[in-house]
């Protein structure tokens, strides 16, 4: 797929404008903070209906406007589509070919979007919140029931530490039903979403090991595996899976009704990622972490058209440049004539000759973006 027209008004520092993109490489040159971030960030948007840098869509909104829109001309395989958000203090509104969308989670994921930045070349090295957030925006991304067994989650999660809360206070080690209720409700979601993210990260191993290995000249495996907080694993069917985690929270409950907090499920679990065998988050060198972002990035995109039969977007905010020559190589190569790409560079000079020479140019100044002539 790819973004033929984007149009863009009341959005951070941009001025209001509308821009016709090659479905090969788009290449956006500027000095610092003169909006590249925004753009890319604005397409990020279209495809998965908030940014990715702030869960406030009031500071995606032009200081001193009211709200700020997006309009995007997809192409798809075999078929076009208008999306169209909206972002205000009052909430969002988004709609698919003009039909505004009751849930803004179905509009997620009719542009597929990968997204490489520096904060991900992290990944690796982070915390496991920013791990568990990259497979949930994943997984999303082709998966609308997933997002709604998430936020089911999320939300009776937030009710159960509201209740576990109370019990430490009030140093009771009696349980309510309203305990035994909430519990079995989490049992039940954190199951749909562990069982999706158990065979996501089998998937994305297919993909990732072999990339690995080849970024890598031959000299590492790469591998990759979720870190439940019960023993469950994927050959496990989803009422299995209930059982375990029901037995878990078990024996658990003293222990919750004294800290006051949920200790187990999908919110404390990781991805574990390993190189020969070892923990790379704690062995790795910094080269082996990046080879390792890169390799998850680059089977993202892979799995995603394996998925939806068509290749996602994929967006490259100034991260091209600290690649070294190699992974930048390898990087274009596995996306070459296939993939629609939007870079942009401080620098020219960290790129490649060829990309520069096959790359639609535009300059952004100011929150001015124009095509070069
Ligand atoms: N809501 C907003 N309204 C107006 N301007 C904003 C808003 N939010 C951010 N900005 C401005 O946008 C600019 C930052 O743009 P952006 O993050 O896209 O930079 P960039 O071109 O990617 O630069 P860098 O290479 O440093 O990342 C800053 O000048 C900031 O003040």
């Amino acid at each position: 797929m790819y973004v033929r027209d984007l149009s863009i008004s009341g959005y951070r520092n941009l001025e209001a404008t509308t821009l016709a993109f090659e479905n090969t490489v788009n290449l956006f040159i500027g000095e610092n903070a003169q909006g590249k971030t925004n753009l890319m960030e604005a397409l990020y948007v279209l495809g998965f209906a908030k940014s990715h840098r702030t869960n406030r869509d009031r500071e995606l909104v032009t200081w001193g406007k009211d709200y700020a829109r997006i309009h995007g001309e997809i192409n798809k395989r075999i078929h076009s589509l208008s999306l169209d958000i909206q972002l205000s203090t009052r909430g969002k509104r988004a709609k698919l070919n003009g039909l505004e969308q009751q849930r803004v989670s179905e509009f997620i994921g009719a542009l597929n979007i990968v997204m490489f930045a520096p904060e991900d070349l992290n990944l690796v090295k982070g915390g496991p919140k920013q791990r568990r957030r990259f497979i949930d925006m994943e997984i999303g991304q082709i998966s609308n029931v997933y997002l709604y067994h998430l936020s089911q989650y999320h939300r009776i999660l937030k009710q159960r530490n509201q209740l576990l809360k109370e019990y430490a206070q009030n140093r009771t080690n009696e349980a309510t039903v309203m305990h035994e209720v909430l519990t079995e409700q989490l049992v039940k979601t954190a199951a749909q979403v562990v069982q999706r993210r158990l065979s996501f990260i089998n998937q994305l191993q297919k993909w990732a090991g072999p990339t690995h290995r080849s970024i890598s000249r031959q000299l590492e495996e790469l591998q990759i595996a979720y870190v439940p907080s019960a023993d469950v694993s994927l050959e496990l069917d989803l009422s299995t899976i209930e059982n375990i985690y029901a037995n878990a929270f078990q024996e658990k409950k003293e222990q919750e009704m004294r800290r006051g907090l949920t200790l187990i499920g999908p919110h404390r679990e990781d991805l574990a990622i390993y190189v020969n065998d070892r923990d790379i988050q704690t062995y790795g060198s910094q080269g082996q972490q990046r080879t390792a972002a890169l390799s998850l990035k680059l089977a993202e995109i892979e799995l995603i058209e394996k998925e939806t039969a068509d290749p996602p977007v994929l967006l490259l905010d100034d991260v091209l440049s600290e690649l070294d020559d190699f992974r930048q190589s390898h990087l274009l190569n596995s996306i070459q004539g296939k993939v629609q790409t939007f870079i942009t560079t401080t620098n020219i000079s960290g790129i490649k000759h060829e990309v520069l020479q096959q790359a639609k140019t535009f300059h952004v100044n100011n929150g001015n973006i124009s095509p070069s002539e």
